[in-house]
């Protein structure tokens, strides 16, 4: 006893030609052989043909279903008056109280057998007998598991598009783009876009319109892994093959298809076995570039094969089963729109991860444009911004702000007589101690060769003063000898308050005057200069 309530399945012996369906009854028994496979209409993918169909016995009117009709239309003539209804997903007007998974037939009386005729159909079709009430039990299910991994796929493009927005970098576009395609591609597969008033222009185009899409999606995904992955500098030549298997001979396959489509009657049963062999050429491309990206170090890669290789295997294992004629199970009915969900979750991490690769590599450039390579401390540039913002700041907060420009004395002298590594020594040792000597809101920087600026917000001359003192002592006491040369390292100070009047550049103006004071006074020595430029005698230092 077959679990689809179908009893028996007889075909309609080929070569019998049958002129108008309501004639079928007339035939003799002769001309209807059993299939021995009460769950398809085998050999439907073949082109055309005529099927009768024999119920288990059943009191209750019951639905005959047709699963997965896809490009196949169907003519049924069922009991009582055997008037021909006529159905395919592509209709505008089918019922609209299921989805399009299934054609759905009254059969009012299951006593007497159905006849199925069958156009254009490219697999063995499923078939069952079933309660209205069975029936509407198990659409639901499918509409809840459809629109589940539909939701998901909604609500990711709709983000990264937002972003794309926002960001207008072209990965986030594609992306959104390729998403949509996967979606409109199940929707117009399981025939449930034809249901939707802003999809239902697409029914006219029937099955030409699930191609146009497949492969438009083709290409766009494809596009999308080699910017996504950045697979063309990794991976040149797989990148370009796959770039042609994967994007430019579907593209050309388009073409064609839409230029059969302007020619009247065109034969255009080519194009899906073209179609699918660029498919898995393109996807096993894919996935080879890939894994050799991935292996070569790309991030990307691997987010891109966590995602992918589960949606190929399904949508290939589905592919397979529904062509071989077995009955999908749920993992294979649902697997496609379920790894479809799972595969944009996964590459919005992997585009999450590429946003924060970018943000880093920002973060070192920015570094690396306002510090020092040899101290490591700030640049003049970067310098400069912070003098620029502190300068704003002790404005706005009322506060004292002063600067100390250091200069290391006879620094030619050491250079010559120890040589360059042995000066370059002496700059990270006189840095090594400035910083010992700092609170965390001072800030350092090299503005030129052997020259040093230390900002220091909240703090006044005198402030200021002691702490060049110390400064200029624990450098001439730690710096005597530098890995091992007697260098006398010392230096020169100048310090100088920021008045409501000055700017960066009157500013520094000054504290280099002061330095250059501290030099011909005789050098190792911090003079101050007060607001007009006079120096302030020297008092004890208070530290
Ligand atoms: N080792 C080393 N030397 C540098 C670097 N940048 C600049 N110098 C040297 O620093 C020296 C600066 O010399 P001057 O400007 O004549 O000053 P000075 O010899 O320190 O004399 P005073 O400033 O008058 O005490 C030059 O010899 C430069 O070559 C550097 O990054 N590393």
């Amino acid at each position: 006893q077959a679990a689809n309530g179908v009893a028996r399945i007889e075909r309609l012996q080929d070569g019998i030609a049958v002129a108008r369906p309501e004639r079928l009854r007339l035939q003799p028994e002769s001309a209807w052989t059993s299939t021995g496979e009460p769950h398809q209409l085998a050999g439907a993918q073949h082109g055309s043909g005529w099927w009768r169909l024999h119920a288990l016995s059943a009191q209750e009117a019951r639905l005959l279903l047709v699963y997965h009709p896809y490009s196949a239309r169907l003519t049924v003539l069922a009991p009582p008056d055997y008037r021909p209804q006529r159905q395919s997903i592509f209709d505008r007007a089918l019922d609209g109280g299921h989805s399009r998974r299934a054609l759905a037939f009254a059969w009012p009386d299951t006593t007497q057998p159905v006849y199925i005729g069958v156009e254009d159909a490219r697999y063995p079709l499923q078939v069952a007998v079933r309660s209205p009430q069975d029936f509407s039990v198990e659409d639901y299910g499918h509409v809840r598991v459809l629109w589940l991994s539909l939701g998901i796929l909604i609500g990711v493009s709709l983000v990264t598009l937002l972003f794309w927005v926002q960001l207008r970098e072209r990965v986030y576009l594609m992306f959104a783009t390729t998403m949509a395609l996967q979606m409109l591609y199940v929707l117009l597969a399981y025939g449930d876009a034809y249901a939707l008033s802003v999809l239902a222009w697409l029914a006219p185009l029937g099955v030409a319109g699930i191609w146009f899409i497949a492969t438009s999606s083709t290409i766009v995904t494809v596009l999308f892994l080699l910017d996504f992955a950045e697979l063309r500098p990794r991976a040149p030549r797989l990148s370009a093959a796959l770039s042609i298997v994967g994007a430019v001979l579907p593209a050309a396959l388009l073409g064609a298809l839409m230029v059969s489509g302007v020619l009247p009657g065109a034969d255009r049963s080519w194009f899906p076995p073209i179609g699918n062999a660029l498919l898995l050429a393109a996807n096993a491309l894919a996935m080879i570039t890939l894994a050799v990206v991935w292996l070569r170090g790309g991030r990307q890669a691997g987010f891109v094969l966590i995602a992918w290789v589960p949606l190929v295997f399904v949508s290939t294992a589905r592919t397979l089963q529904l062509a071989s004629g077995q009955p999908l199970n749920r993992w294979l009915e649902y697997g496609l729109p379920l790894m479809q969900a799972f595969a944009a979750v996964v590459l919005v991490l992997g585009l999450a991860h590429r946003m924060r690769m970018f943000q880093r590599e920002r973060d070192a450039a920015k570094q690396d444009a306002e510090h020092d390579g040899l101290t490591g401390v700030l640049n003049r540039a970067g310098m400069m911004r912070r003098l620029d913002q502190a300068i704003a700041d002790s404005r706005h907060r009322r506060l004292p702000l002063s600067v100390l420009f250091l200069d290391l004395d006879h620094f030619k002298r050491i250079n010559d007589t120890h040589g360059h590594a042995i000066g370059d020594a002496c700059l990270c040792a006189v840095t090594e101690t400035i910083e010992e000597e700092m609170q965390p809101e001072q800030k350092l920087g090299r503005t030129g060769g052997e020259e040093f600026l230390l900002l220091l917000p909240g703090s006044a001359r005198r402030h200021a003063r002691d702490l060049a003192e110390r400064i200029r002592r624990e450098v001439e006491g730690r710096c005597a000898r530098v890995r091992g040369a007697p260098v006398a390292l010392t230096l020169s100070i100048g310090v100088v308050e920021c008045q409501a009047q000055d700017g960066a550049t009157s500013l520094l103006q000054r504290a280099d005057e002061a330095m250059y004071q501290a030099k011909h006074e005789g050098r190792n020595r911090v003079v101050v200069l007060d607001g007009t430029g006079v120096r302030e005698l020297a008092e004890p230092v208070t530290s």
